[in-house]
């Protein structure tokens, strides 16, 4: 086996795991949500369009290039390949990107009529790049849904570096990113669990 097919090879097992895991929690319902995983020599392995995430096969995971285009013809990349490719461009250090469709972060963003949700005083919170207390405020920017992928990205872009936690797509869902998988998904559990948190306090009046 040549060392760029062990590294998908890992990749796609990470990629399989990752959705399992996120299937177990409730966030990736039906056919939602994607997953990919950048690899060493510039690929990216990203999950088929259409697939269930909790039930991936190896033969659901391909690769595209930075621009998205997938190297097999006539394989189908997630139809949001784009917004992966834009982290992964605009951010170096990006290894993982996880997109889920949680409950909590849905509604949250259809109630919320403010351009960000504020994540501030929990100690979790410390999960996000580059936070070490509770006390600062950790802004989740709340983006409008958009069937073009392309344009949705335009208005992702001058985010970039001032979003610790990720984004919200409004009643949609979340992208979370990370250096390698464990850092992605510890991120998106992190995300996951204030929003739920968010959630709870509205629904107490908080
Ligand atoms: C049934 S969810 C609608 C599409 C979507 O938002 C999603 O996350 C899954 O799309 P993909 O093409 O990656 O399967
Ligand atoms: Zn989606």
């Amino acid at each position: 086996m040549s060392e760029s097919m062990t590294d998908f090879a890992r990749a796609t097992q990470e990629i399989l795991l990752a959705g399992q895991r996120m299937d177990a929690r409730g966030w990736v319902p039906a056919t939602a949500g994607n997953i990919s995983r950048r690899l060493p020599d510039g690929r990216i392995a990203i999950t088929r369009s259409g697939c269930h995430k909790g039930f991936l096969k190896a033969e659901d995971v391909i690769t595209v290039n930075g621009g998205g285009i997938a190297h097999r013809p006539g394989d189908k990349p997630s139809a949001e390949t784009l917004l992966h490719c834009q982290i992964y461009q605009q951010d170096p250090t990006a290894g993982a990107v996880l997109h889920g469709h949680s409950v909590a972060s849905t509604v949250l963003s259809m109630i919320e009529k403010s351009p960000a949700l504020h994540l501030a005083d929990y100690e979790v919170q410390k999960v996000f790049e580059g936070q070490t207390t509770h006390e600062a405020s950790v802004p989740v920017p709340l983006f409008e849904n958009d069937q073009d992928i392309a344009r949705l990205a335009q208005k992702v872009t001058p985010f970039f570096g001032t979003m610790p936690a990720g984004y919200i797509i409004r009643g949609h869902g979340v992208y979370v990113w990370g250096k390698d998988m464990p850092t992605a998904l510890a991120r998106l559990e992190g995300l996951e669990f204030l929003l739920a948190c968010l959630l709870e306090r509205r629904k107490l009046g908080q």
